[in-house]
């Protein structure tokens, strides 16, 4: 089952006033689009994620760590028709249903996309609303003119979700001017059933609106430290893997795997932070099948776990202690090889190296350690 989100984000903010359109403003250390993205990302149940943009935000868009691995899209003179280019980019490799939301709601939880997502198991579409609490008046002129019946009216929210091909459908034969993809969806017939909705899913529409969405999403943030510390003894040989990156030196070093300890420090700093012991508890050195393994399968999958448990991985940083070889020349490769396999911007990943002074088993040149630090974000 292929799941999609497209997460609309062309607008521009006007109500929300400000020096930039809402969605590019920070909120608790980020903008409300990389909030928005992070939901998205560490949801289980979406595979490809949609960013509909203005044009004049492309480059803006392009330099958010957030933003890569997403399919990017430019927008439409509205929202539906934003929405419209967001499903036509996924048509050539159609899922089986979309997930559409407003970046502008970037406090979203991932129960409430799984909340969507099940509940299009039995019905064509499902979206979140929360039944009207307050009583109904019409006014005019700052007088009450009136009382409505509040019996069945619900405040709807997004992420909207729909099996694409009756959503695709919809959009196309609709005439325009709905407020929202489910009114698209009733107007072809659709069937869309009611999830319930959360009062901390609220959208950014005004300027008051930013400081109650910092205020959850700082609450919500669980941060974790882990370390990571490990040692290989030299053997005979003309290379060391450091980092993912194969060095030629007079001596290689000796392990079950193939004895990266810059990546095994790494690794275990990751599985620290989630409490999940390290790469032996994954992977038995008395399990055959790891011997010579490459270390990339053991830092995939740890990166891989913490993106399962809804964490991003902030920063990495690793110190490689060796008199030699040295690292100088090599850290920036590294820095790129360990991102690319963590999936996060090089930026976020520091290698360095330092010698002991000539002191103890690294300064007698008997093997290499590796000391490390992982922060994982949530959400
Ligand atoms: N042409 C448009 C207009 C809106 N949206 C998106 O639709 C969502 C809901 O719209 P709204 O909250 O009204 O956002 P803006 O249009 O940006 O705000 P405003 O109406 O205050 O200008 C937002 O995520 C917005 O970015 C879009 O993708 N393309
Ligand atoms: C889609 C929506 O968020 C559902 O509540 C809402 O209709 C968007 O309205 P806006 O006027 O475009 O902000």
């Amino acid at each position: 089952m292929q799941i999609a989100a497209i997460i609309v984000a062309a607008g521009r903010g006007t109500r929300a006033r400000g020096p930039l359109p809402k969605q590019w403003q920070m909120i608790a250390g980020r903008s409300v689009a990389a909030w928005t993205l992070r939901a998205f990302q560490s949801a289980n149940e979406i595979s490809t994620i949609v960013l509909v943009v203005h044009p004049d935000d492309l480059d803006r868009v392009k330099a958010l760590p957030e933003a890569r691995g997403v399919t990017l899209v430019t927008g439409g003179a509205d929202r539906a028709a934003s929405v419209r280019a967001g499903i036509e980019a996924l048509a050539s490799d159609a899922p089986d249903r979309v997930l559409i939301h407003d970046v502008a709601r970037p406090c979203i939880s991932r129960r409430l996309i799984a909340d969507v997502c099940a509940a299009l198991e039995t019905s064509p579409g499902a979206a979140p609303a929360l039944a009207v609490s307050d009583a109904l008046w019409t006014g005019a002129d700052g007088a009450v003119t009136g009382a409505r019946s509040r019996d069945g009216l619900y405040r709807a929210q997004t992420p909207q979700g729909f099996h694409y091909d009756a959503i695709r459908a919809a959009h196309a034969e609709h005439a325009g001017g709905a407020a929202d993809d489910v009114e698209v969806a009733l107007a072809a017939g659709l069937q869309v059933a009611i999830v319930p909705g959360s009062e901390d899913n609220l959208k950014i529409t005004t300027p008051g609106d930013f400081a109650r969405a910092e205020k959850l999403l700082a609450g919500q943030m669980d941060i974790r430290l882990g370390n990571g510390f490990d040692v290989h003894r030299f053997k005979d040989g003309d290379h060391v893997t450091l980092c993912g990156v194969d060095i030629p030196h007079d001596r290689a070093l000796q392990g079950h795997s193939d004895a990266d300890v810059g990546m095994h420090a790494v690794t275990d700093a990751i599985y620290g932070a989630l409490a999940e012991g390290d790469i032996g508890r994954h992977f038995p050195p008395s399990d055959p099948q790891w011997r010579g393994a490459d270390s990339a399968i053991f830092l995939r999958h740890a990166a891989r776990l913490a993106r399962d448990k809804g964490y991003a991985i902030s920063n990495i940083d690793c110190t490689l202690i060796c008199e030699r070889p040295k690292v100088g020349p090599h850290a920036e490769k590294m820095q790129t090889v360990m991102a690319d396999l963590l999936e996060i911007d090089p930026s976020r990943v520091s290698i360095k190296a330092t010698t002991s002074e000539r002191l103890g088993f690294t300064g007698r040149e008997e093997g290499i350690a590796a000391l490390a630090t992982a922060t994982l974000v949530s959400p």
